[in-house]
């Protein structure tokens, strides 16, 4: 009988409380290998780090990260860091298990891991931030390494973080090492088409699924939560495809356009102010409002939690691409599902990024870059042929595109547990 964690007090619409639940949910489908299922309720491995940094006026502040290794079956852990007011422990917990459910679904060889500062990057000075991430790198420093865990970005943070990490643990061992984070600048062993990468994934996992349910991209009307990295991206890509953005919503504000937006307008704002508020293209809707919206696609791009049950019940989508991590809490899906609504879950639908970051590792360790054609033609086949996969599975057993996918990575996640067996 396994004991219950004594250090997290999920509840069925927390991060963690959310991810075990979709558990649960695979296991009617696992056969044989259902009794290594405590396996993935646990983390392997889960680091917390104080970390002390002189700020720009002279005081000394203390601020709380996380590395968090969920499971290593597979490979090495991979996934990102997050900078932001409210990440947990939990948070990161959760955030590492769908990293292991993600990089399985597209077969990488690697374990889920994910990272987090509770700090308001907003509220720090560039040099304060690069002090907190280094300093968080040496604190992390001896879980991490090219071939043991290997960070990226995620909210919050970017191409220069992935820089001074890389810098940081590069002086602590006493030599370059390139692979242990991706995402970070081309000239420093990043790789092509890494930044929009996760959108990419979107817009593919998002085409596929509507050639498959009959919806047509020409003229579809987009609403898009977040418009950062992953938002702003996937929005660009849809609307190559002749789609229209008819909403936005980030922390700024939720703008509208029964029209689309011009996204030629939208993009530069967005880039010189910071986020999608006060674009003069459109109309300011309250936020509420956003979930009304009529539309055929719904793209979650934030944070996690933002489909409760009762903004499941307004949804007008017919297809909701999760862009975000955990953006669904499960009440909601079982709405979605009811209500004949196709949720192309975070855990297929945003692998696109860390695929590219298994790109860039590759890469780093042959020294030989790929160009940004051949990087996007290998991402699209995995994506196709990884969605092709978790389609089938779903057919079979009638289940939801999520358990689908939790199927085939559990699967994946428990063959390699038990072949590795128990005992040092
Ligand atoms: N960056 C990546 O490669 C990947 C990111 N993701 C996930 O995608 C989501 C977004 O990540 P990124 O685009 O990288 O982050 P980002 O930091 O570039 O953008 C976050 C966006 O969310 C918006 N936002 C924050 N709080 C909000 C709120 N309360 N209401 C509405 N919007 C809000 C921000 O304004 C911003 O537009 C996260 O769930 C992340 O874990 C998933 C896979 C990979
Ligand atoms: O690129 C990576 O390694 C991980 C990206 C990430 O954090 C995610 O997929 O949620």
């Amino acid at each position: 009988m396994t004991e219950p964690l004594s250090f997290v007090h999920p509840t069925p619409e927390s991060p963690w409380g959310t991810y075990l639940m979709q558990v649960d949910r695979v296991a009617p489908y696992l056969g044989h290998l259902s009794r290594w299922i405590d396996t993935l309720k646990r983390p392997k491995r889960a680091l917390i780090v104080d970390i002390p940094v002189e700020l720009d006026d002279g005081t000394i502040a203390h601020y709380e990260g996380y590395r968090v290794q969920h499971n290593l079956s597979r490979g090495p852990g991979k996934g990102g860091v997050r900078y932001h007011p409210d990440v947990t422990l939990e948070e990161v917990m959760a955030l590492s298990a769908w990293m292991s459910i993600k990089n399985a679904a597209v077969n990488l060889p690697y374990g889920g891991a994910k990272g987090g500062i509770r700090i308001d990057p907003k509220k720090h000075s560039i040099k304060e931030l690069e002090r907190i991430t280094r300093r968080y790198t040496s604190e992390i420093g001896i879980i991490i390494g090219p071939q043991q865990d290997i960070p990226a970005p995620d909210v919050n943070t970017n191409a220069q973080i992935m820089a001074w990490m890389m810098d940081t643990y590069s002086m602590n061992t006493g030599a370059t090492a390139t692979g242990v984070v991706t995402g970070k600048p081309i000239h420093l062993g990043g790789s092509l088409g890494r930044v929009k990468a996760t959108g990419r994934g979107v817009f593919v996992t998002g085409r596929e699924a509507a050639r498959r349910i009959n919806l047509d991209l020409q003229g579809a009307r987009v609403a898009v939560q977040g418009f950062g990295n992953v938002g702003s991206a996937a929005a660009e890509l849809f609307g190559q495809a002749g789609a229209k953005i008819v909403a936005a919503q980030d922390h700024t504000g939720t703008i509208y356009n029964a029209n689309g937006f011009d996204l030629s307008e939208l993009m530069p704002h967005v880039k010189a102010t910071g986020g999608v508020g006060g674009f003069k293209g459109a109309e300011v809707m309250g936020n509420e409002e956003f979930w009304d919206v009529d539309c055929e696609i719904l793209i979650p791009a934030a944070l996690e939690g933002q489909i409760t049950a009762d903004r499941a019940r307004r949804v007008k989508a017919k297809m909701v691409l999760e862009g975000a991590n955990g953006p669904t809490v499960p009440s909601a899906d079982d709405i979605l599902a009811d209500r004949g609504i196709l949720v192309v879950p975070d855990v297929i639908c945003n692998a696109g990024g860390v695929t590219v970051s298994y790109f860039e590792w590759v890469q780093d360790f042959s020294s030989f870059f790929w160009t940004e054609d051949e990087i996007n033609v290998r991402l699209d086949k995995i994506m196709v042929g990884a969605l092709k996969r978790i389609w089938e599975v779903a057919d079979q057993h009638h289940i939801t595109l999520r358990t689908a996918t939790f199927t085939v990575s559990c699967e994946r996640i428990l063959q390699a547990r038990v072949e590795r067996g128990l005992y040092p």
